[in-house]
């Protein structure tokens, strides 16, 4: 595909007293990008799986991805590329990296992960006016970051507005995913790793909770879940419990599509071209909404 190269670098999102190295976001853009010069582009934003706690999957999940679409047609519409790293929970047993006690970037529990890609969204806002005109793509554990976000998460500001959200293989119901795997313990083990607070699954389950709240999901004018029949990981019941709650909130302005994916759980991202097909097919319908621009 002809046209500028794609250029990649790496910011960080916060600086100052509790900054860690995880707090940085993996931008790939075709040359410099201001909210000037990409007017009327969509910012595809990617929030990475690994059950809260795995190192060895970060933002860089996203460049396989980010390689195929740069090379079909759906480029001229996209401002840039940004996949969010954010702390982990801890995972002392890892085997090749297991995560030392005092590791401030991997000892962390709900809501920090949150806050973090919060703090993410809104330094992305700031630098390069994403409001309205960004999809937010998450991964299994990204996935349930993705309908977790609410407009009011941190005092600062409110959340940026998404114009889309497209989770994929997430989890949703935290009770009943441990249920469904309760023949596995280390479904239990993760999730307790990075919620502690078992009582709590229920009112920050993104498919039961957050009542009274303001999820940024709500405000998307595309919503999209999907899933594999291949996903050997993560049941797609809990597709189905995301789908009954989004239809159960929808109004007038909004679309709420379920896609089907391919592949296993992490091949999905680490194939690139069945992410970039789900992203592409949900650029396609956020186009529709918006009509032929003159
Ligand atoms: N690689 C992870 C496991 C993992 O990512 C995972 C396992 C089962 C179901 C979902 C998973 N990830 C979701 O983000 C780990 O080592 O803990």
């Amino acid at each position: 595909m002809a046209g500028p190269e794609l250029q990649h670098h790496r910011e960080r999102y916060l600086e100052g007293v509790g900054a860690t190295e995880l707090h940085t976001v993996d931008i790939w853009t075709y040359g410099p990008a201001s909210p000037s010069t990409d007017l009327g582009k969509t910012w595809i934003i990617f929030i990475h799986g690994g059950a809260w706690r795995d190192p060895e999957v970060d933002s860089m999940s996203f460049e396989p991805a980010v390689t195929a679409l740069s090379n079909l047609p759906i480029r001229s519409s996209i401002a840039g590329f940004v996949s969010i790293n954010y702390r982990l929970s801890p995972y002392p047993s890892h085997s090749k990296y297991p995560s030392p006690p005092d590791d401030p970037s991997r000892n962390v529990q709900h809501p920090c992960h949150l806050e973090d890609v919060g703090h993410a969204l809104l330094y992305l806002d700031g630098k390069y006016g994403i409001e309205d005109r960004y999809m937010l793509v998450g991964h299994s554990a990204g996935a349930t970051m993705a309908f977790g976000l609410y407009l009011s998460l941190l005092p600062d500001r409110p959340l940026p507005r998404p114009a889309c959200v497209l989770g994929i293989a997430g989890i949703y119901d935290f009770d009943a995913f441990v249920e469904a795997h309760k023949s596995i313990p280390v479904y239990q083990q993760f999730m307790e790793s990075a919620f502690p607070e078992r009582s709590a699954w229920h009112q920050v389950s993104p498919s039961t909770g957050l009542t009274g709240y303001d999820p940024l999901w709500e405000r998307a004018k595309i919503i999209v879940i999907s899933n594999s029949d291949e996903d050997q990981l993560v049941e797609k019941e809990q597709d189905s419990y995301m789908l009954k709650r989004v239809k159960s909130r929808l109004d007038g302005h909004q679309q709420i599509h379920s896609l089907a994916a391919s592949g296993g759980h992490n091949e999905i991202w680490q194939s690139g071209h069945i992410l970039a097909g789900l992203i592409v097919q949900s650029m396609q319908w956020l186009q529709s909404l918006s009509g032929p621009r003159s």
